[in-house]
């Protein structure tokens, strides 16, 4: 059985591509599925994405990714990083390793931005590469995550 990768994007990630091109850059949402999903399978791992505007909505698909056996996340909380300890408990709760990404560098935008309650259990975090963070989070889930059951 193959690797399986889940990637989520928290919310307005829906609008990467038109949303603040300056600081979020020109590549959309499809484009960045397309990208990981062609990087995940060719390291022959399946992913699977999901986008959601609702921190609720989020968390019920935390928890399904346990029962889907999923092997690894690679989220994108968006400004849930900053707020959500519902999340932060999601990923207690199942116990399922995780990547954080962001596309811009957090840390050199308002200060509010700069605590995540993931951070410190994420396996790693990356802000700042753009939507190839994306990338590089995915190929090392794909490359280095090992299958859990
Ligand atoms: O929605 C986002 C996107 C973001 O997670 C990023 O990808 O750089 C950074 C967050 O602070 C912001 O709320």
């Amino acid at each position: 059985m193959s690797l399986s990768i889940l990637l989520i994007n928290g919310p307005n990630l829906n609008l990467l591509g038109t949303r603040e091109p300056e600081v979020y850059g020109a590549a959309t949402l499809s484009d960045v599925v397309d990208a990981c999903t062609a990087t995940a399978n060719s390291a022959g791992a399946t992913l699977t994405a999901f986008q959601s505007n609702h921190e609720g909505a989020i968390v019920d698909r935390i928890h399904q990714a346990k029962l889907d056996g999923v092997d690894g996340i690679v989220i994108n909380p968006g400004a849930y990083t900053h707020t959500s300890v519902a999340i932060r408990d999601a990923f207690l709760g199942v116990d399922i390793p995780f990547i954080e990404v962001h596309v811009s560098n957090v840390h050199a935008r308002e200060a509010f931005r700069h605590n995540s309650y993931l951070s410190d259990k994420a396996v790693a975090v990356l802000a700042g590469l753009g939507v190839k963070g994306y990338e590089y989070a995915v190929q090392h889930v794909a490359t280095s995550f090992k299958k859990r059951v």
